[in-house]
């Protein structure tokens, strides 16, 4: 066994290190000067070279002060520059966007790689499992470039021979502990190479106001909200059928609403009906005026509601069969939204088992068959659990809002989808932080996206009403 150990053991030398019972002394392989030399060349030549491409501005401010003044003296130095210095904080005063783009970020994205990835790289490495210590030797996955958007870092790095994605997955609490962040966000480049997002800020930690009405008809995708990197955050609901679940209090209401504010002009075009069920009798019937004769809170009646959607859908796949294979609204034919606040209060807390059945088999028919012939369900639950809610994944697009456990993320999104940052269960309780703030998975993308819906408020429904109250019929 010791023939296969590389050195020899040294005599007399004690440990510190304690599960070691045999300490080996590296075999030292000995070569010629000028072969360690060139070697160390070659390493600083590699490493300026990849600085100078990966960080050319952070170069320049660090080269160009020390080459001028090493060649001019300080004085002059200081008057050459100092136009330089009073145009680079005009162009950031005058147009901060631009020079954030072209210096600020660039410089930022430098420092923050000395002062904090490459720091802490060895350390957080070794102690969260992703780097390993063999025999006296770091093996550690290679940090690679880093650049900074308006909100987060983005590290790009290469993992070791033999690792996986999910074993960064599941370090994602490690990662951001140990570079200071407030979470990490694991994505794939390609092969062995994968981007790690470290917000530096949360765009997403104050409430937003009600998106404006749209000014022309559309149905959709719809402006909700907006995404963590600050770009608007758009829901598809025409084609799609949407479920969103989140715990009491976690902000469906705005999701509904803002949905439903963005639809406004499409539904005083013609081009699209809402169809609302509000078994709480709390949310929708606020607005209810919006809905006409197309609203129901009584069990019976949401039955019966369902099953006019079903006749409708039917009714459509037989004109349009051997026709259209989609959906294009028309006055004739407009896009039929039915919006379900609470959908587990017809389906599993429903004491009439006749009323369940025929409720349940009216959403699995919609979620099943509707899209293509324009008839979509947007859906909101407290409770994902299987028994509530069998039918969950008919829904082709899913929101997570803030959960109660950790396991009810998987089951709203789909499997992995903690595991690759989608902390629904770490949402924050409070109101003005957490409300509305939720994960989305589309049926396109398998990396959940961090939302945060805008708040839709009683005096915005009111203002709805007014407006287009009177138009629907
Ligand atoms: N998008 C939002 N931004 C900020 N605050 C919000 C947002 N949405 C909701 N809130 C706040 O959170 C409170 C609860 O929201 P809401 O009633 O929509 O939650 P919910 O998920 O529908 O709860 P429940 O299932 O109990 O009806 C609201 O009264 C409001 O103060």
């Amino acid at each position: 066994m010791f023939k296969k150990m590389p050195g020899e053991e040294p005599p007399r030398i004690v440990s510190t290190t304690p599960d070691t019972a045999v300490v080996f002394r590296p075999a030292v392989v000995k070569a010629p000067a000028i072969i360690t030399f060139v070697l160390l060349g070659w390493r600083a030549v590699v490493s300026l070279v990849l600085t100078v491409w990966r960080h050319p501005v952070a170069v320049l401010v660090v080269a160009v002060p020390c080459v001028l003044s090493a060649l001019y003296g300080w004085r002059t130095t200081l008057l050459l520059l100092t136009p330089v210095l009073v145009g680079l904080v005009s162009w950031g005063m005058l147009d901060r966007p631009t020079f954030m783009r072209w210096v600020g970020r660039r410089l930022l994205a430098w420092w923050r790689l000395v002062s904090v990835y490459r720091r802490h790289w060895q350390p957080v490495m070794i102690v969260s499992g992703l780097g390993k210590h063999i025999r006296g030797r770091d093996y550690l996955p290679k940090l690679g470039k880093v650049t900074c958007t308006s909100w987060a870092d983005l590290v790009t790095v290469r993992m070791l021979s033999g690792q996986a994605v999910k074993d960064w997955a599941d370090r994602t609490d490690n990662l951001a502990r140990g570079f200071g962040a407030s979470s990490c966000h694991v994505s794939v480049v390609e092969g062995g190479r994968l981007r790690l997002t470290f917000p530096r800020h949360d765009p997403l930690a104050t409430p937003l106001p009600a998106v404006p009405i749209p000014e022309t008809a559309s149905v959709g995708p719809i402006e909700i909200g907006k995404q963590e990197d600050g770009q608007p955050w758009l829901l598809k609901v025409h084609g799609t059928h949407v479920l969103v679940a989140g715990a009491t209090g976690a902000g469906k209401g705005s999701i509904i609403w803002s949905a439903i504010r963005g639809l406004l002009p499409a539904v005083r075009a013609g081009l699209v009906e809402i169809w609302a069920l509000d078994p709480k009798l709390m949310e929708l019937s606020f607005g209810r005026a919006l809905f006409g004769s197309r609203y129901a809170a009584d069990p019976g009646n949401c039955a019966d509601l369902l099953d006019d959607a079903v006749k409708v859908m039917q009714s459509r796949a037989a004109r349009f069969a051997g026709h259209r294979r989609s959906h294009t609204p028309t006055v004739d034919d407009p896009f039929v939204l039915v919006v379900v606040d609470e959908v587990a209060f017809l389906t599993a807390y429903q004491p009439d088992k006749e009323l369940r059945r025929r409720i349940s088999a009216a959403l699995a028919t919609l979620t099943t068959q509707g899209r293509a012939v324009g008839v979509g369900v947007l859906a909101a639950l407290q409770d994902p659990r299987k028994e509530v809610m069998n039918i969950r994944n008919l829904f082709p697009d899913k929101i997570a809002l803030r959960l109660d456990e950790s396991e009810q993320v998987d089951m709203v999104l789909g499997d992995g989808a903690r595991d690759r940052g989608a902390l629904a269960d770490q949402i924050s309780p409070r109101p003005e932080v957490g409300a509305g703030v939720g994960y989305v998975r589309l049926e396109t993308s398998p990396d959940p996206l961090r939302v945060r819906a805008a708040y839709v408020s009683d005096d915005d429904i009111r203002d709805m009403v007014t407006d287009y109250g009177e138009e629907v019929r």
